[in-house]
């Protein structure tokens, strides 16, 4: 099976650094969305949100989405890619949807620990954990009812990656 494998989850939940390990196995392009609006757009999101609002960053990222799906691809998604339902029905009908689950506590110890890099604006203006808490509230029933398969993402990247490919064998298999 070549279809696209989308990952979906909070920020923090490993979409990047399972994706390219998993995109590396399996022979196939990795694609993020988030990089793809980016560089195609030559801003940030911290610039789109401030200049045009959430709303046209949405648009965006949702087009983001149709120009990264291809056969034989690992795509990363923005951990908002689900709050428009068309996303969640394209993911659906033109691959497959893995959900990167962990609890938001460890998503906040990540995502503290990672360096000032990503110009992403806060979502809530809250402290991290609190907001990571905050927004899986809300998004979890989305991330979920999204994906086809629920992988528990606290465990080792490489074990993240091997439970992945065994469903994915199951899927082949079966
Ligand atoms: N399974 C894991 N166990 C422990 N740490 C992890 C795991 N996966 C990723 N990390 C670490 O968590 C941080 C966030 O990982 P990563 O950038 O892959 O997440 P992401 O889902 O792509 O986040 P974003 O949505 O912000 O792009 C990184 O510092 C990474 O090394
Ligand atoms: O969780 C979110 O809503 C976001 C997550 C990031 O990946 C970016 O897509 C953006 O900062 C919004
Ligand atoms: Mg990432």
């Amino acid at each position: 099976m070549s279809l696209p494998i989308y990952l979906i989850g909070a920020r923090g939940c490993g979409k990047t650094t399972v994706g390219h390990l998993l995109s590396k196995t399996l022979g196939y392009a990795f694609h993020d969305t988030d990089h793809h609006l980016q560089t195609s757009l030559q801003c940030t999101i911290a610039q789109i949100v401030a200049e045009e609002g959430w709303e046209s960053f949405r648009t965006k990222e949702s087009d983001s989405l149709v120009a990264v799906t291809a056969d034989s691809s690992v795509v990363a998604t923005g951990g908002g890619i689900i709050l428009r339902p068309e996303n969640c029905q394209f993911m659906r009908d033109n691959g497959r949807v893995f959900w990167l689950s962990v609890e938001p506590d460890e998503l906040a110890k990540r995502l503290d620990a990672e360096p000032e890099n990503e110009q992403r604006p806060t979502l809530t203006g809250r402290p991290i954990t609190e907001e990571m808490s905050d927004i899986l509230k809300v998004r979890s029933p989305l991330y979920s009812s999204t994906a086809h398969h629920i992988i528990d993402a606290t465990l080792p990247p490489q074990e993240v990656v091997d439970n992945i490919l065994q469903v994915l064998s199951q899927q082949r298999a079966g």
